[in-house]
């Protein structure tokens, strides 16, 4: 520590942490833990790369002073400018889920933090080494959340890995419950349309033979997840990001999140076994209305339809949802993990199969005219071709 004392490492993106002047009378508990991760950035051994330190900057401003709100630095202007982007990037994040989301990133850097008298060993682990995710596991809870908030927390391939990792991780640790979330305004937007463009040598063709084996492997670690698997779906979810939701044993969402599968818009069909799990949730006229012709659902209406368990108005979203998990992760994780065997096993098989004849079918699409056209669209009117 000796090496960075007193925040000099921090003279790239100078962050004000150190400027905070808290309003002690008005402290709530999560405020507290703001204080305390605030602290423990003062602890960190190494430099954590200006890109972190942008997604702490912006993370603290939303938490204190909301959404962004000073005007943009020019061009020229290069180290505001990137301050305000970062900033800017969270929209209308509320200030109590900018705190918790400040919060679990200062936790997931903990390798890097100095060990402390506040973190009590071995109740509260942090997993690192997530490029795409951060992954805490803590009174019970693995918290796995999707971490590109300005990418509207896209799935790209290594995010599609990093689940994969993270799920088998989860399954094995010493936690009860596990929790998937998004970091940012999005819950996600699904498939990173970008992973259409990356082609190897052998062509399309390899390119959507290896996609179908990914998917299918992706939503294997869904079907077999042995313990309760619970959705925090902070914002708008889209694509694969919404079918996969049929395979979690409860799903919270904000009154903000919207579930929108644009499958027939993108020349494509549906996964994530939603194309059984959706008819059985919701009968095949609304399944139909959402897989076939892309209808967009509100939380109320996805909660009305059985594929959303309840929706929580935004502003106290985070605190009404953790209080909940937090005493389901005080339940005996035996008896959970056995009761959710006994709900699910049955239906494994047969999920199995329906994912193995989704991803063979959207290996036909990926090369179809209407996919290409609809991915090209997407890129070209995001300036990515
Ligand atoms: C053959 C190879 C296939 C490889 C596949 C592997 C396995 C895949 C299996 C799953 C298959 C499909 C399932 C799906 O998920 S289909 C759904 C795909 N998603 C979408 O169609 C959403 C596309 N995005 C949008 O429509 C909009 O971005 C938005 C989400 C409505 C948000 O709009 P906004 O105006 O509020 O923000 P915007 O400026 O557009 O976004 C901010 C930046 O984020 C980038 N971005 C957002 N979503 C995606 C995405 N899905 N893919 C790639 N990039 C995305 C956007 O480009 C902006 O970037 P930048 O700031 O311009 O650099």
């Amino acid at each position: 520590m000796s090496d960075f004392p007193d925040f000099s490492y921090l003279q790239v993106i100078s962050f004000p942490v150190v400027q905070l002047h808290m309003n002690r009378a008005a402290m709530t508990a999560s405020q507290k833990d703001f204080e305390n991760a605030m602290n423990q950035v003062k602890l960190l051994k190494k430099d954590p790369g200006n890109e972190v330190k942008l997604k702490l900057y912006a993370l603290y401003k939303q938490a204190t002073e909301g959404p962004c709100n000073m005007p943009k630095p020019g061009v020229f202007d290069l180290i505001n400018k990137a301050k305000w982007d970062a900033w800017n990037t969270l929209g209308s994040l509320p200030k109590e889920t900018a705190r918790q989301n400040y919060v679990d990133l200062v936790s997931s850097l903990s390798s890097s933090l100095e060990s402390s008298s506040q973190v009590e060993p071995g109740t509260d682990r942090k997993s690192t080494g997530y490029e795409t995710l951060m992954v805490t596991s803590e009174g019970g809870i693995t918290k796995i959340t999707l971490n590109r908030p300005a990418k509207k927390n896209a799935i790209n391939v290594e995010m599609y890995h990093e689940i994969m990792r993270a799920l088998k991780a989860a399954s094995k640790d010493d936690s009860s419950i596990t929790v998937l979330t998004g970091n940012g305004d999005y819950y996600s937007s699904g498939n990173d349309l970008t992973n259409f463009t990356d082609i190897p040598p052998g062509g399309v063709e390899e390119k959507a033979k290896n996609s179908a084996i990914l998917l299918r492997e992706f939503v294997g670690c869904f079907i077999d997840f042995p313990k309760p698997l619970i959705a925090v779906v902070n914002g708008p979810a889209v694509g694969i990001s919404v079918t996969i939701l049929g395979l979690f044993d409860v799903v919270y969402a904000s009154d903000r999140a919207t579930f929108h599968t644009p499958f027939s818009h993108l020349g494509q069909s549906p996964e994530g076994c939603s194309s059984y799990t959706f008819l059985k949730i919701m009968g095949p006229a609304k399944a139909t209305e959402m897989l076939v012709f892309g209808k967009k659902l509100t939380a109320g209406e996805a909660c009305a339809q059985g594929l959303v368990t309840a929706v929580f108005p935004d502003s106290t979203f985070q605190k009404e949802v953790w209080t909940r998990l937090k005493a389901f992760a005080k339940l005996p994780p035996n008896a959970m993990r056995i009761s959710k065997e006994v709900i699910r096993n049955r239906e494994k098989e047969k999920l199995h199969a329906v994912n193995a004849e989704e991803c063979s079918v959207l290996q036909e699409r990926w090369l179809s005219d209407e996919c290409m056209n609809a991915v090209v669209n997407f890129l070209s009117r995001k300036s990515k071709l």
